[in-house]
């Protein structure tokens, strides 16, 4: 039995689970926190979980040993009166928690990591059985996490960084400090599918109806699902914070459901709006409210950092250890086994970031403040002072095409895919950038289309999340055609249909196409081809080991294995051949990119092979790159494929793009290359 939440208590707290919202600046949720309304709130919670179900987690000193003693503990009735036992209200100040004890278990749970041997063993993808976060985002993303801890910190307030189920931790806190007699307001999380009512100006809304919806990125919201049950045990609400693309939802000037299938059509619509497109953003806050007196059984209940856990260092190793023992395809880093003793453990580094890489960055919303700084200028007069600088940002549009170096495009993505920054405050830093400058009377229209772009760019993501959540109403084809089998021409019963990984129709063979255009899309879905990864010489392994022998698709492929960021171009141009010059299962590519991609993100990465790969909502029905034009236009002297691919250095600059005759026999390149081959000649 949980105790429900108190009413007369004198603490009250706001509690925030982070997922992809992972900073301060234009935040909904620590703005309503800190607004006039709640004046009664006394404390600010925010909780990050790193999340066993996409990150290796087993080598963190006590947390498989936690997950074992809890799973037995749950399994005995013995275990259970212990459980209460620990429940008992024990409170220690923040900070003073328990060590974690360093245990033998600091080894993998699972010991069989072969990817081809097995099922979808631990944190891995569906049909690759890659690792869900490659080495490079788990980086990123560690680096984020403890960035923002500071940042709260730095504020007055603090964070806990637990690690576990998100959803399960979360409700376990809940529990913990209801029990321990405080009030708590609820739980805000940014949202990841549709909600229907926006209660307040804040932009933060309370769904009562989104439970209801069919939904397409599938985990994100089977999270939020469990995670809204859980705490109405403990009578706490959950709401959602709708804080994720540039444009305010309520903003639209059409229903989500009527959002056009053709990105142009969006962008004029969206474009209509003016200066109204994008909001301002929400006031800084300065000085965030104090964490709670912490129940100390919640460490015992939930895998809380703390002691040498909370040292970026020393947590870095412990995630990344198991994915650089296996690192992945293309990926030349020397995999290294994972440390066995103390010593072992204190001796181990983590490689350095590869100098070539045009993504030289570190996680957290410090850096990614100071790249919009970088690019945009600095706001040196306050926000809505005079700023200096902003010249990436004026060529943005003439450059962002290039493919060496960070200056090229914008380097957003990875700081917006986990929330960072928000769109929104990018949007708005475009529109400072165009107002300084037209005072300054430098704004010609060359200079406003070249700082426009950004927002322009900044659509497609909108477009690709607003899309997403059209289609969480319509259920692919196949899915309708299963449910209608299963239940004899029923509708079933609160199924969900995106959970097993199969209906929805953001993760389907046949994509988006399959509801917009079913005739069409069922006529060639029984053409796509399977791959096999355990022969080194199928086309799809060498495409993801950078050895097809097409020198731009290869240095594409090993850039983003070694670097975890591809450009834009390139990633157009692996997914192109991948899915209309190879024709293989497209998801394959769409799950090796969430890999190794700093920047993934579920709506712009899985739409946009969508699009590349013919399934999803482009007007043309056909799409096709032709490569080596393509290595021609955006790399004339080669400095991209000699970066990347230096064992072409021998060949005369003109031949870099297509050295074949000189040196196919080096490369043993054979199928990949005849069909570009063929293609040239053809376009001669
Ligand atoms: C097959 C494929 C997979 C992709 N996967 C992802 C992904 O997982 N995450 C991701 O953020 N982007 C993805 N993109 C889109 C795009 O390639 C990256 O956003 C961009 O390369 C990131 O670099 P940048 O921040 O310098 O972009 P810039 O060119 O500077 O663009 C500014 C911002 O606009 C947005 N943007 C630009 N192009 C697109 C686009 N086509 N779709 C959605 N948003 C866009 C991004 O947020 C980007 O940060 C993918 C594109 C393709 C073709």
């Amino acid at each position: 039995m949980s105790a429900s939440n108190k009413t007369g208590a004198t603490e009250s707290v706001i509690v925030q689970l982070h997922i992809n919202d992972l900073r301060t600046t234009d935040s909904p949720v620590l703005s309503l926190a800190h607004s006039q309304g709640k004046k009664h709130v006394t404390h600010f919670l925010p909780i990050y979980v790193f999340d066993e179900r996409i990150l290796p987690l087993d080598c963190i000193p006590g947390f498989s040993a936690s997950r074992q003693t809890k799973n037995v503990q749950e399994m005995t009735s013995s275990g259970a009166k212990e459980k209460e036992r620990q429940e008992e209200e024990d409170i220690k100040p923040l900070g003073q928690e328990d060590q974690p004890s360093r245990t033998a278990t600091n080894q993998p749970a699972t010991q069989d990591r072969d990817h081809r041997s097995t099922g979808r063993v631990g944190p891995r993808s569906r049909l690759g059985n890659f690792w869900r976060v490659g080495r490079h985002r788990a980086r990123f993303l560690v680096e984020t996490v403890f960035d923002l801890k500071k940042t709260y910190e730095s504020k007055g307030g603090g964070m806990i960084i637990a690690c576990g189920k998100p959803e399960e931790v979360a409700i376990k806190v809940v529990q913990a400090l209801v029990k321990s007699g405080k009030k708590v307001e609820g739980v805000w999380t940014q949202k990841e599918v549709r909600g229907l009512a926006f209660l307040d100006s804040w932009n933060v809304l309370t769904d009562s109806l989104w439970f209801g919806l069919k939904q397409v990125t599938t985990e994100e919201v089977t999270l939020l699902r469990r995670l809204r049950h859980g705490l109405e045990r403990s009578g706490v609400e959950l709401h959602l914070a709708d804080s994720k693309p540039m444009i305010n939802p309520s903003d639209l000037p059409f229903k989500i459901e009527d959002i056009p299938s053709v990105f142009t059509s969006f962008r004029k619509l969206v474009e209509a709006l003016g200066d109204d497109m994008v909001r301002d953003p929400l006031p800084d806050v300065n000085k965030v409210k104090p964490l709670p007196q912490r129940p100390a059984s919640l460490s015992k209940d939930v895998f809380v950092l703390s002691g040498d856990l909370l040292r970026l260092d020393t947590l870095l190793r412990y995630i990344l250890a198991p994915l650089i023992a296996e690192p992945q395809y293309g990926d030349t880093l020397e995999a290294r086994p994972i440390p066995k003793t103390d010593e072992e453990w204190q001796a181990y580094t983590i490689p350095p970031l590869d100098p070539r890489s045009a993504h030289p960055f570190i996680g957290g919303e410090t850096t990614g403040l100071a790249r919009l700084d970088d690019y945009f200028g600095t706001l040196t007069g306050g926000k809505h002072g005079k700023g200096d600088g902003g010249s990436k940002a004026m060529s943005y549009k003439d450059t962002r095409n290039g493919m060496v170096g960070e200056a090229f495009s914008t380097k957003f993505s990875g700081w917006l895919a986990n929330g960072s920054l928000s769109g929104r405050y990018i949007g708005w830093r475009v529109r400072q950038l165009q107002d300084r400058l037209r005072e300054e009377g430098r704004l010609d229209k060359h200079v406003e289309g070249n700082v426009y772009w950004i927002s322009f760019e900044l659509l497609w993501r909108d477009f690709f999340y607003w899309t997403c959540e059209r289609f969480s109403h319509e259920p692919s084809y196949t899915a309708k055609k299963n449910n209608q089998r299963k239940n004899k021409g029923q509708p079933s019963n609160g199924a969900l249909p995106g959970e097993a990984g199969t209906a929805s129709s953001l993760f389907n063979l046949g994509g988006w196409k399959e509801v917009l255009r079913p005739a069409e899309s069922q006529k060639t879905l029984g053409d796509w081809k399977g791959f096999n990864l355990d022969d080194s010489k199928d086309p799809i392994r060498r495409l993801m080991e950078g050895n097809t022998g097409i020198p731009f698709l290869d240095a594409c492929m090993r850039e983003l294995a070694i670097t975890g960021f591809m450009s834009n171009r390139g990633r157009q141009n692996v997914a192109s051949f991948w899915g209309t010059d190879l024709y293989v299962d497209w998801r394959v590519g769409a799950e090796i990119f969430e890999t190794h991609l700093i920047d993934f993100d579920v709506c712009s990465n899985w739409g946009n092979w969508q699009y590349q790969a013919g399934v999803g909502n482009d007007p043309r029905s056909y799409r096709q790159f032709n490569q080596i034009k393509q290595a021609n236009d955006y790399d004339p002297d080669g400095e991209y494929v000699l970066t990347w691919i230096p064992e072409l250095g021998q060949v005369d600059r003109r031949f870099v793009h297509t050295p074949w005759p000189t040196m196919e026999k080096a490369l043993s390149i054979k199928s990949c290359t005849t069909q570009a081959q063929e293609r040239q000649q053809a376009e001669q």
